[in-house]
């Protein structure tokens, strides 16, 4: 689960601070994808970067699984985000000199303690997740062997390797056509069904958001509205 308290963001701009996310309070559940809408600089990217813990708010709190990450330390902070929280960023940065499976097992590598031991499950996991994604006989492709929404289906897979509880997913569907956007909305509800993560969605395209459980809407920061949908 991730529970955001009261956050408010702010940026310096001259002689004063903007306000990129203004109160800004939501609660998003296992099994569960929360689309966050709203215009151009309304703050979604903020707030998103502030839920991954990239970012330190100017006050308000960032509960996941009941853990305050406001609190931790930087190598806490690195520590929960690696076990707890997938993230696709809005620009796909895939590694060009990776086949897909190995963008997938090179998570494995970064960072965790016991890499070598766990190397073998890591490859199975990559494996499932591929087949999840749809991309099962395009495990030894490169980047640029793979079209826009196979690239995409990498990055959600590679977000889902260290089993997440929140999945934070930033514009997915802006490089896709219409068509293939759609399908990765239905990806992202399948997955966040299947595998019971707590997902928010950015989005500025409305025609995905009845599919999801809930909208926040902000604007100039500041939510605005908070829509039950499906
Ligand atoms: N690093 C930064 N330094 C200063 N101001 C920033 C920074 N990042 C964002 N902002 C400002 O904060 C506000 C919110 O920006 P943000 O990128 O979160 O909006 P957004 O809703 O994601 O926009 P878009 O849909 O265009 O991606 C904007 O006014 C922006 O100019």
């Amino acid at each position: 689960m991730i529970r955001l308290n009261h956050i408010t963001l702010t940026f310096p701009d001259g002689e004063s601070r903007i306000a990129a996310v203004d109160d800004v309070s939501l609660t998003a559940h296992p099994g569960t994808v929360t689309g966050i809408t709203g215009p151009s600089g309304s703050g979604k990217s903020s707030l998103l970067a502030v839920a991954a813990t990239l970012i330190r708010p100017d006050s308000g709190q960032v509960l996941i699984d009941d853990i305050d990450a406001t609190m931790l330390n930087a190598g806490d902070a690195t520590e929960l985000r690696r076990d707890r929280i997938g993230i696709v960023f809005q620009q796909s940065n895939l590694i060009p000199s990776l086949t897909a499976r190995e963008q997938l097992t090179v998570m494995n590598e970064l960072g965790a303690r016991h890499s070598r031991r766990n190397r073998a499950q890591a490859a199975a996991r990559a494996g499932v997740l591929l087949d999840a994604v749809g991309l099962k006989d395009q495990g030894d492709k490169r980047p640029h062997q793979l079209s826009g929404g196979q690239r995409q289906r990498v990055n959600i897979a590679r977000a889902l390797m260290n089993d997440p509880s929140v999945l934070l997913i930033d514009e997915p569907t802006s490089a896709l056509d219409q068509e293939r956007g759609a399908s990765i909305i239905e990806l992202i509800l399948r997955l966040t069904d299947e595998l019971d993560t707590s997902t928010l969605l950015v989005t500025h395209d409305l025609v995905h958001l009845p599919r999801v459980h809930g909208v926040v809407h902000l604007v100039d920061g500041r939510f605005v509205e908070a829509l039950a949908t499906a």
